[in-house]
């Protein structure tokens, strides 16, 4: 197995006083569905967003795909975000554009920002956009304003944006905190066939420990910004959950399947 991310004692402080990341180690393989699951102010997205920079840690090493992420310059970074999709839980679409206008934004990182103000796409790349779209069950939606979209149809959106990128990891944040049940399970069905069917790596922070105990290959558990669980699914006890979350499984409400009937499950 080849490591594609690595953290190594990641630390982030926003001002004088709150500590987001504290000490943070793990490395995560090529092709893996890993959940990163805690609390509220946990630091699930700060820990996400130090991966393409949009916040910059404060200390310790990222290495992503053998590039040394803190200390790399402008143009490299330029590059290295085009390896990295992002999926929001707000979706981060311009609402007043089309769904395929929207997706070939995946493709901005590839040209100079003259070429892309201007709107110029190969033939390819629209033609790769369509095929994305299809499989993603959008092909009904593709000339439609983004504002016309239920939630869930959003989201698919916004995963066709990243995959037109061509990336190697899929970082999701919070992906189904606004949809419901049923489009929540489309979209989590969608990253585990993208990691599972073109080896894309998928890093997702999560609220709902159900459905991240259902869809990892491993959870990463985070409490106070410090790395409380590294393991999978089967192995997250009522003790782990305890410490991540720091109150009982059961008091929390989260829909928990026991471990050994996930693992026999999947
Ligand atoms: N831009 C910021 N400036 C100052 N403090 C911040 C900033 N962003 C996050 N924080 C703080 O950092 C800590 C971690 O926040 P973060 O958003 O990473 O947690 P989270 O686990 O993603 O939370 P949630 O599940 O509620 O989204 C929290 O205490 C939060 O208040």
């Amino acid at each position: 197995m080849t490591t594609l991310l690595q953290f190594k004692k990641v630390s982030k402080q926003y001002g004088s006083s709150t500590v987001a990341l504290s000490d943070v180690n793990f490395s995560v393989n090529e092709g893996e569905l890993v959940s990163i699951i805690g609390p509220s102010g946990a630091g699930k997205s700060t820990l996400l967003r130090c991966i393409n920079r949009l916040i910059d840690a404060t200390s310790g090493e990222i290495i992503f795909d053998g590039m040394d992420v803190l200390s790399i310059g402008r143009r490299n970074l330029k590059k290295l975000r085009t390896k990295i999709g992002m999926i929001f839980q707000n979706y981060n679409l311009v609402e007043r554009l089309s769904v395929f206008e929207n997706v070939l934004h995946g493709r901005l990182g590839y040209k100079t920002a003259l070429v892309g103000a201007l709107g110029f796409y190969h033939e390819e790349e629209k033609a790769r956009a369509l095929e994305i779209l299809k499989s993603l069950g959008l092909e009904e939606q593709i000339y439609k304003r983004c504002d016309q979209l239920s939630g869930g149809q959003k989201q698919r959106v916004g995963i066709a944006r990243a995959l037109v990128q061509e990336p190697r990891v899929l970082l999701a944040d919070e992906p189904i905190a606004s949809l419901d049940p049923s489009s929540s399970k489309v979209i989590m069905d969608h990253l585990k066939n993208i990691c599972e069917t073109f080896g894309i790596t998928v890093l997702v922070n999560l609220h709902q420990l159900d459905v991240a105990l259902n869809y990892s290959d491993r959870i990463i558990g985070i409490s106070s910004g410090r790395v409380v669980f590294d393991g999978m699914p089967s192995a997250l006890t009522h003790d782990a959950i305890r410490q991540i979350y720091g109150s009982d499984p059961d008091g929390l409400n989260l829909n928990v399947e026991r471990p050994k009937e996930v693992a026999q499950k999947r």
